[in-house]
């Protein structure tokens, strides 16, 4: 049985606006599933059909088996659903946010004290139970998010965006968490702005363009399709980059102009010669009378991937740095080098 199986899903707002046209997920058990796209993409529409908070225009979703018209408190009963905003109550303690969650989604009167206790223990909460929430940085409270999702211990859970502005600290720390379910065999479904993060933590990866799925895979096998490697020189002005531009079309590298890209910090080539021909493009650019501030030649990512399928850098809005602390009162938590150590490379 899949844990998500959604047949050709659409979904258009009472405004006419056609958000979700045609998204068919089939994702087994136990996945670590990502579902990527740019803002506006469709993913939270997506997201809100499959735990039946929005009831789709046309198409069908089961959901544990269970189908979303015909079911949905079954489907209910058996997912997590971390949604983008919080859904702790500040004046409550960590232990009473836990409590609740038990309480909202029926755990048995004789498994709670237990249950709160595990959880607690699963989001290293045990020393900071009895804080009120209102004290916790906003690593904290994703924190107890997650353990307020999983209080019933669903096979499936849907998590929205969990990280988005948290430090690189705090985010590596959710991940252990969403690694930990998973080992457990629990489904995960995961909406992310970071690239690095699907890349670490999913299986396998849907890419949701104007309201369909434009690719799905593997992370390693979407990266494969980029075909080659990746050659970015760096030159801030507009002007030369589009004469390089023109150079790289006409290079050896290229095999059509599609594989050469404008963006932010200059111009991307990618080849399966990048490695082989990437300093022949250096003296073309000189002999053109340009010169590059930058030149590296590097494995593709998962960035790549989005640019050749969407034409489009992918958001990441909230940023690598300055995000929100896992750490009140300390330093920040600025990333360390095991932080560092476990970003992909770029
Ligand atoms: N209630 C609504 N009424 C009308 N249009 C909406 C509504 N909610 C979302 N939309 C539109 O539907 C499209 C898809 O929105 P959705 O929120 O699903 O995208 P998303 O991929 O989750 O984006 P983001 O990353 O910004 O959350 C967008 O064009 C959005 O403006």
């Amino acid at each position: 049985m899949s844990a998500i199986d959604a047949r050709h899903l659409a979904l258009t707002y009472a405004d006419g606006t056609e958000a979700v046209e045609d998204v068919s997920l089939d994702i087994p058990e136990g996945e670590f599933f990502g579902f990527l796209g740019a803002n506006g993409a469709g993913k939270t529409t997506t997201i809100k059909m499959l735990v039946t908070l929005l009831r789709p225009t046309s198409g069908s979703v089961a959901v544990n088996g269970y189908d979303v018209e015909d079911s949905p408190r079954r489907v209910r009963e058996s997912i997590g659903y971390m949604a983008q905003e919080t859904s702790i109550d500040p004046e409550l303690t960590a232990r009473e946010n836990v409590r609740y969650a038990c309480e909202a989604y029926g755990v048995s009167r004789d498994r709670r004290g237990e249950r709160i206790d595990e959880l607690l223990e699963l989001v290293d909460f045990v020393d900071v139970a009895d804080k009120r929430a209102k004290e916790f940085s906003g690593g904290m409270k994703k924190r107890l998010d997650v353990a307020t999702a999983l209080a019933h211990e669903p096979p499936v859970v849907f998590l929205d965006e969990p990280t988005t502005g948290l430090d690189p600290k705090a985010r590596n720390r959710l991940w252990d968490y969403f690694e930990r379910i998973n080992d457990r065999g629990t489904t995960v479904f995961l909406t992310t702005q970071y690239l690095e993060e699907a890349d670490h933590l999913c299986e396998r990866i849907g890419v949701i363009r104007d309201g369909e799925i434009a690719v799905s895979g593997s992370p390693e096998e979407l990266k494969s399709r980029v075909g080659g490697d990746v050659l970015e020189l760096d030159d801030p002005t507009p002007t030369n980059v589009e004469r390089a531009r023109e150079v790289a079309v006409d290079s050896r590298l290229a095999a059509d102009a599609d594989d050469v890209e404008a963006t932010e910090e200059g111009l991307l080539v990618r080849s399966a010669e990048a490695r082989r021909y990437g300093t022949d493009l250096l003296v073309s650019l000189r002999d053109a009378g340009l010169s590059v501030v930058g030149f590296n030649v590097r494995s593709p990512t998962l960035d790549d991937v989005f640019l050749a399928v969407t034409g489009e850098e992918y958001d990441a809005e909230g940023g690598e740095s300055g995000g929100d602390t896992d750490d009140p009162g300390g330093d920040g938590g600025g990333a360390d080098a095991e932080t560092t150590a476990r970003q992909a490379p770029r």
